[in-house]
């Protein structure tokens, strides 16, 4: 049988096929994902649901002319194999390689770069806009958009907006397939699941959208009817598409739990890892939360729909009841956090430290105005690797910083996580973890402690570093070689590094020279909080991130790069003291 994938580079070579040899591209393009996701990691089940549908989407419409705008971004594989990029998922998701996102940089059929769910529909709302003002109405403007993120709260605002203009119409492609990671909770799964069965009214039909559906999601000349009868309406329209996540490939429809949402390095023949994942921070989280909620009936946790990911999907099978799942809605995961901490109970949020960006509102006024006992549990805090700039979870501790009376703990290892976990949710007030995507690590027992401050090593006072969390490990060895080459260095872990605690100040009270290294941004994260703390007649070195969007790679990578690994943090310190001797 010839093959077509490799004479279909671009969606003109695309629209030039006979429709009956569609079934056999879409065949190839799932044993294309399927070996190539599996060599590298990335999004396999989103992918594999969304392959019919994004053939329809470039036939129908002309891009890059025509918008066609992704939300996530986690679903474009298929997306870019379509626009000239099949050779490159090669190095899908390395260092100067292929992005895992739609990437504006590497096509001009990529329109957003962001991963952070529940905004395409407001791009697509904003470049509607634009081209009516720009007279340029021709031209259709197309948002796809999973079941999940249409769970988020911005998406419902673009939806109040698009359906009050009907002289811009904008296409809402809708890829149902019922779930996020775990199956979509709330009304409006429930609706679409109505819809599914028995269409009737659809809600976007009460805000003004038109709606056409349900359709098939994998029938591609079902799809190109519906969406070529969207564009004829010139209307905001939403097209119901029903697709299945995993489909064709058996192991993905096999995996109940995510379909295999985001697989490590694979084999494809059983979809299984290749190298059985290791214990992580977040096993050891969720854990110990399990424990914690025989202890305390008060604790409940929320996720915003990433139950397996966070690690609170054993919570959830433990205390079914008090474990809530609120969709890809950060904002309303504290905000509600906040009204049951006003009730008598002791929520534990835990998401991707990136994702609180997102809710940073709810952090400063809803949760810390009235110091309420909440504690954020931030996974994938620092640099993450290959999902990019826009998962990097580098921003968290100078945004809380800013937050009065917030209390931010940074685990050294995953003993100090339990421990630390054990006083936050004893806090009469806010509180937040944050730990890396990282296997966890070995455990640091502290040689010594003042106060609330472990003392991890010391050969002499001549320079204090400080260690922010993950960054014990690095600083330890940078230590060592320092004091082998006659520095005299004492290395802290101050546990609790926001706000600079009394016994803090008073460890650095005694440095000459005061050194933080910090998984986070160097001008602004705990190290800066340091900083003040500090006197005059002190000098003060901030070791960290750059206040910039960092690109994919592997997280050790992007730490050497920042200069974040024993030799990188000795270097610093050996280049400070050759500028200005002791
Ligand atoms: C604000 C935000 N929160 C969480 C995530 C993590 N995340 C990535 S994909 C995904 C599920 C998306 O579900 P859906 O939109 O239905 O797409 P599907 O994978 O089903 O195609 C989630 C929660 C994110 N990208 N952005
Ligand atoms: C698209 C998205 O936001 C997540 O699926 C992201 O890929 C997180 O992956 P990890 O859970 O592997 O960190
Ligand atoms: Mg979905």
């Amino acid at each position: 049988m010839k093959t077509l994938l490799p004479y279909v580079s671009t969606p003109e070579d695309l629209r030039a096929l006979p429709a009956e040899l569609l079934p056999g591209l879409a065949g190839e393009i799932r044993a294309f994902l399927i070996d190539k996701v599996s060599a590298r990691g990335g999004h396999l089940g989103s992918n594999l649901g969304i392959v019919e549908l994004t053939i329809a989407l470039h036939r129908v419409f002309d891009s890059p002319a025509d918008v066609i705008v992704f939300d996530t971004g986690h679903q474009a594989y298929v997306h870019k194999i379509l626009t000239g990029r099949r050779d490159a998922f090669d190095a899908l998701r390395c260092r100067g390689g292929l992005s895992g996102y739609p990437s504006r940089q590497e096509s001009a059929h990529d329109h957003m770069d962001s991963s952070h769910a529940s905004t395409a529909l407001s791009y697509a709302d904003g470049m509607a806009k634009a081209r009516h003002l720009a007279g340029d109405g021709a031209r259709a403007v197309v948002a796809v958009v999973g079941d999940g993120a249409l769970t988020g709260g911005v998406a419902w605002e673009a939806l109040n907006n698009l359906g009050a203009a009907g002289h811009r119409p904008v296409i809402v492609v809708l890829n149902d397939n019922g779930r996020s990671y775990a199956p979509t909770h709330g009304g409006c799964a429930d609706h679409l699941g109505r819809m599914r069965a028995s269409p009737g009214v659809a809600v976007f039909e009460n805000l003004g959208l038109r709606y056409l559906g349900p359709v098939d999601g994998h029938d591609i000349p079902a799809l190109e009817r519906a969406m070529r009868a969207a564009r004829e309406l010139r209307a905001p329209v939403v097209i119901h598409c029903v697709t299945r996540k995993g489909r064709g490939y058996e192991p993905a429809e096999r995996d109940l739990d995510e379909h295999l949402h985001a697989i490590p390095v694979t084999d494809p023949a059983t979809g299984r890892p290749l190298t059985p994942s290791p214990k992580t921070w977040t096993h050891a989280f969720a854990e110990h939360l399990c424990a914690l909620g025989e202890r305390r009936p008060d604790l409940v946790a929320i996720t915003a729909a990433m139950p397996g990911p966070t690690g609170l999907a054993a919570f959830g099978r433990r205390f079914p009841e008090r474990m809530f799942d609120v969709g890809i809605a950060e904002q309303q995961a504290l905000a509600s956090a906040a009204g049951m901490a006003m009730s008598g109970l002791h929520p534990v949020v835990a998401i991707y430290a990136t994702f609180l960006n997102r809710a940073f509102d709810q952090v400063l006024m809803d949760i810390a105005l009235h110091r309420l006992p909440v504690t954020l549990v931030l996974d994938r805090a620092g640099i993450t690797g290959p999902d990019g700039p826009s998962h990097h979870g580098m921003w968290d501790l100078a945004a809380l910083a800013l937050v009065p009376g917030m209390r931010v703990a940074a685990p050294r290892d995953v003993v100090r996580l339990c421990e630390l976990l054990e006083e936050a949710v004893e806090h009469d007030g806010p509180t937040a973890l944050r730990f890396p995507k990282s296997p966890a690590s070995v455990e640091i027992p502290p040689a010594g402690s003042v106060g609330d401050v472990d003392v991890l090593s010391s050969s002499g006072q001549d320079v204090l570093l400080v260690a922010i969390g993950p960054m014990a490990e690095p600083c330890l060895s940078a230590g060592a070689m320092l004091s082998a080459a006659g520095v005299g260095l004492t290395v802290v872990d101050p546990r609790w590094v926001i706000p600079v605690s009394r016994d803090l100040r008073r460890v650095v009270a005694g440095g000459r020279l005061v050194v933080t290294v910090e998984d986070g941004l160097a001008a602004s994260g705990a190290g800066a909080l340091v900083r003040q703390a500090c006197g005059p007649g002190q000098r003060v070195v901030n070791l960290g991130l750059p206040c910039e969007f960092i690109g994919q790679g592997s997280r050790s990578e992007l730490l050497a790069e920042a200069g974040l690994t024993g030799q990188g943090i000795a270097y610093a310190i050996r280049k400070e003291l050759d500028r200005w001797p002791l």
